[in-house]
């Protein structure tokens, strides 16, 4: 699906004055096939009325508001790192406006998913809880070394976030666990074990345990480990910018330029084969 010459994308950013908000409001500044069309912020922040670009002393002439349907009223595409709360009123926003959306926001539950998977029926969703290449390249080698190894090999995933994080374990290192677990034929529900403490008893060969470091303001770090007899792999994954998930949204924005209906991940977006 080629955009050459085509007009560029709208884009509004929800979360506008959050961590990830403001990097992708930067990087749709510098985007020559993307511009910054809306930026919404929750009703309370202290965000409200001011120009999106004001934290970068410039003037874009969009300003954060609350109200959805103005902030929507010139999108094509919404692009929502907010909290699953927020993102599930936007979703229902965006459906009834044909609004396509690209959804960074983790820590959803099993409904949240499910309004997701529901709302993918009318509009075209891509969603990840990572989107750096790196992470996703990641994802495929973990595919990898599971099927390799086999049984035989204890899994541990271990991850460190800022202090300011608030759902955990983080959600891609859920979705680490959820390939791990697809690869040796386990369901990640069945097998998951989230922290230890107190007299635990021996080890389950059969689990995937997960471990949370909160702190400071790491970006985010994940180290999944195969730990066998005589030996440990350890493959790792450690961000030293931002720039790189809002990089990743706007090639999902491009990608969705034109897109069916339907919920995508990052793989497609990549252009990686099915695993
Ligand atoms: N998929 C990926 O690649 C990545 C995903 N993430 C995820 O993105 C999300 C946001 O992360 P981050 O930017 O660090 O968080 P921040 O807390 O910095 O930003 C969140 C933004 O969303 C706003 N917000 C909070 N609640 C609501 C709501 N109910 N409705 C609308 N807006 C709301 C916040 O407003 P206020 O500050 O006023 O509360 C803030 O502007 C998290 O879920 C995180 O895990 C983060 C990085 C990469
Ligand atoms: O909250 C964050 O910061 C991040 N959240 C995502 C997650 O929960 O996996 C992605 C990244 O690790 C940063």
């Amino acid at each position: 699906m080629s955009s050459a010459g085509a007009a560029p994308r709208r884009v509004a950013v929800a979360g506008a004055s959050g961590r990830m908000g403001r990097m992708l409001i930067e990087a749709l500044l510098v985007s020559d096939d993307c511009v910054l069309s809306g930026a919404l912020d929750r009703t309370g922040s202290p965000a409200l009325g001011e120009d999106a670009g004001a934290f970068l002393g410039r003037s874009t002439g969009v300003i954060i508001g609350a109200d959805l349907a103005r902030g929507l009223a010139d999108a094509e595409v919404l692009i929502d790192f907010t909290r699953p709360e927020g993102t599930l009123e936007h979703l229902a926003a965006c459906r009834a406006r044909g609004v396509q959306l690209v959804i960074g926001t983790t820590g959803f539950d099993a409904a949240g998913k499910a309004a997701i998977g529901a709302a993918a029926k009318d509009i075209a969703i891509m969603m990840a809880p990572n989107m750096s290449v790196g992470v996703n390249v990641v994802l495929r080698l973990l595919d990898q070394a599971a099927r390799a190894l086999g049984e035989g090999y204890d899994v541990e995933i271990v991850e460190a976030h800022h202090r300011h994080k608030v759902d955990a374990p983080s959600g891609t290192a859920l979705q680490m666990g959820e390939v791990v677990a697809g690869a040796l034929g386990r369901s990640l529900k069945d097998c998951a074990v989230y922290g230890r403490e107190g007299t635990t008893g021996a080890r389950d060969a059969a689990t995937i345990g997960f471990a949370t470091v909160r702190g400071g303001d790491v970006i985010g770090d994940h180290t999944v480990m195969f730990l066998g007899p005589g030996e440990r792999i350890e493959i790792s994954h450690k961000s030293s910018s931002r720039g790189t998930y809002a990089q990743g949204a706007l090639r999902a924005v491009r990608f969705l330029r034109g897109r069916a209906p339907g919920l995508y991940g990052m793989d497609a977006v990549l252009g990686f084969d099915p695993t």
